[in-house]
């Protein structure tokens, strides 16, 4: 297929595109290298754009007359949300609506969408299946739920058919060393703590320790960002394949407390930091796993790296040697 992938420079968007890529695909990435940067994309071309440029974005569609569009691009930070939260609409909410408008003229027939756990908030079941209320508690999924609803509102109301893939934690990196998470001044938790692990941070801060958890600290659900790309091979092939349009959760339905993923990068890098306990962060819901059984069902897809050891092993390698070898080039 020939597919368009906003935000395909980005962490989880260039993954994806070295699996598209791979499994015979046509890729054109559209991205603002906001986030992103234009050595993760490899060989497939970038159009330097954004999503606010009208007359790019249907030039960009037009003229490639792609079959399916994999949108990833957006802000992704919680706290950052919660205090700039018409930033997070106008680029999530506002600019989704855009390419969804472009992509309606252009008469692209395939979606696949980057949505979020964080649509469900704080819910009462655990772990969280597909049909839990959505009722998010910060700006950013709000953001997210309000893209999904314009998303299902033109499938119903037109030919285009799509999958949203609502993702838990993402971490991880490609095991050969290539891509990993390189995104400045990361705010996401195995990222930080093995940054802190190869010395680049002076340690870590836990953000709570009184949730309704076993340990008092957040419980979330990682899944590796190689599982995660593979999945929107296996959602492309779902649409090509003339399935229907499908809401699913990725991840692997085991939840791992900050402490417990702290460890784990103590245990795997052989290194100690220091760990500092803080107030809770704005928007953080206690605990969120994902009931996977819809997506399992739905796709050809399992998960290979579903051990937290393997995650930040291959995140930790990124930091050690990965990402200070692509800094070099
Ligand atoms: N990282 C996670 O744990 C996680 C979890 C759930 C959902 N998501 C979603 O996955 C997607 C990708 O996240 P990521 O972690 O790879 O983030 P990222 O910041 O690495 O990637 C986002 C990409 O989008 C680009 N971009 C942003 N705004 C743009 C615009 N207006 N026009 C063009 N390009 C633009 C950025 O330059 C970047 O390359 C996001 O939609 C995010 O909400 C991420
Ligand atoms: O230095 C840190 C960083 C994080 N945390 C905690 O670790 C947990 C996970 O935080 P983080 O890695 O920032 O992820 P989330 O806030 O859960 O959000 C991620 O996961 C969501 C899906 O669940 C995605 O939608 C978001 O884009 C992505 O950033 C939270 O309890 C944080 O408070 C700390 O205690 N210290």
């Amino acid at each position: 297929m020939r597919v368009m992938v906003t935000g395909g420079a980005g962490y989880i968007g260039s993954h994806t595109v070295r699996h598209l890529t791979a499994a015979g695909h046509q890729v054109v990435v559209y991205d603002n290298l906001s986030t992103g940067f234009a050595w993760a994309v490899g060989d497939a071309p970038l159009v330097r754009g954004d999503l606010a440029d009208h007359a790019l974005l249907a030039e960009t569609l037009n003229r490639n007359r792609f079959d399916a569009v994999l949108h990833f691009a957006a802000y992704t930070v919680v706290p950052e949300s919660v205090c700039d939260p018409l930033r997070y609409y106008a680029n999530n909410t506002l600019n989704t609506w855009r390419l969804l408008q472009a992509c309606a003229e252009a008469g692209v027939e395939h979606f696949v969408f980057s949505s979020t756990a964080a649509v469900y908030g704080m819910p009462e079941q655990m772990p969280v299946s597909e049909e839990a209320p959505l009722a998010p508690i910060n700006p950013y999924g709000a953001s997210k739920m309000m893209s999904e609803r314009m998303l299902m509102d033109l499938g119903a109301a037109s030919d285009l058919r799509y999958v949203s893939l609502r993702y838990f934690n993402v971490a991880g990196a490609d095991p050969s060393g290539e891509l990993g998470q390189a995104t400045a001044n990361a705010t996401h938790l195995i990222k930080v703590a093995c940054e802190a692990a190869v010395g680049q941070r002076d340690g870590i801060t836990v953000f709570g320790t009184d949730y309704s958890t076993p340990d008092g600290t957040c419980v979330r659900d990682f899944i590796h960002v190689e599982d995660l790309a593979r999945a929107h091979v296996q959602a492309l092939a779902h649409l090509e394949e003339g399935g229907e349009s499908r809401v699913l959760n990725c991840g692997y339905g085991r939840g791992y407390s900050v402490l417990e993923v702290i460890e784990a990068v103590k245990r795997c890098s052989g290194r100690d930091f220091q760990v500092r306990y803080g107030a809770r962060r704005a928007g953080d819901p206690g605990e969120v796993v994902a009931d996977n059984s819809r997506m399992l069902a739905a796709l050809d897809w399992r998960p290979r790296y579903a051990d937290l050891d393997t995650i930040v092993g291959h995140a930790l390698a990124w930091e050690e040697e990965g990402l200070p070898r692509r800094l070099a080039r």
